[in-house]
């Protein structure tokens, strides 16, 4: 029987309790959407297949909880991710400079080189919004990554950052079968230093 996948890609959401790592992780593995805030006990995952440059990738996607209790817990699975995702609430300014740490939370725990993605989400909320597009637009400039302002309640963008940060592993992944004839399946993948990039529909 064929197999139903070409590649396997491991990602993980980090960031503070309560910025929407699960809604996100829910809008883009079940397309749906829950108001109510159930705090993820220790780590779980979703997995979605998804079509990238005519290769079917299966994205598993791990759900940490923000939790500082959970700390031993959810760093033990940073190793094993290709692609980590920085979520931030742009409602919670507090979430926005934790970013910080949970960068230095990556280069203590994480395979040298992960792939990572900057996520402000709830961007639905315009009315509440505290952090403004320019600095976190800055932060991910000043680390090389990719930006985007989600909303797991209305979808925006919530496809196409899952879908960014898969691309950007499945390039580099290939980029490095071509530098060293070898196939790279996991972990070790080269530091990300593409042009960011940032959109929210509703910006
Ligand atoms: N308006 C709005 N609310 C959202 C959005 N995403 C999540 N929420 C709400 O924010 C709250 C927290 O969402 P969760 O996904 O449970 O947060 P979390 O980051 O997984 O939290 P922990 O599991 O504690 O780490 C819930 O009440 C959600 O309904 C969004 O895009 N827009």
């Amino acid at each position: 029987m064929a197999k139903a996948y070409d590649h396997l890609f491991k990602l993980l959401l980090i960031g503070d309790s309560g910025v929407g790592k699960t809604c996100l992780i829910i809008r883009f593995a079940e397309d749906n959407f829950n108001s109510t805030h159930i705090s993820t006990i220790g780590i779980d995952f979703k997995i979605r297949t998804v079509d990238i440059e005519g290769k079917k990738i299966k994205l598993q996607v791990w759900d940490t909880a923000g939790q500082e209790r959970f700390k031993t817990i959810t760093t033990a699975y940073y190793r094993g991710a290709m692609g980590i995702i920085l979520v931030y609430d742009i409602t919670d300014e507090k979430s926005f400079e934790n970013i910080q740490t949970w960068m230095k939370s990556i280069r203590e725990n994480a395979s040298a080189g992960v792939g990572r993605l900057l996520l402000g989400n709830k961007c639905d909320m315009e009315a509440k919004r505290k952090v403004q597009k320019e600095p976190a637009d800055k932060l991910a400039r000043e680390h090389g990554i990719r930006f985007f302002e989600t909303s797991a309640k209305s979808s925006t963008n919530v496809d196409e950052a899952f879908s960014s940060l898969a691309r950007d592993i499945l390039l580099k992944s290939g980029a490095r079968r071509l530098g060293d004839g070898s196939k790279v399946s996991s972990g070790a993948l080269q530091p990300y230093d593409r042009k960011n990039a940032s959109k929210c529909s509703l910006g």
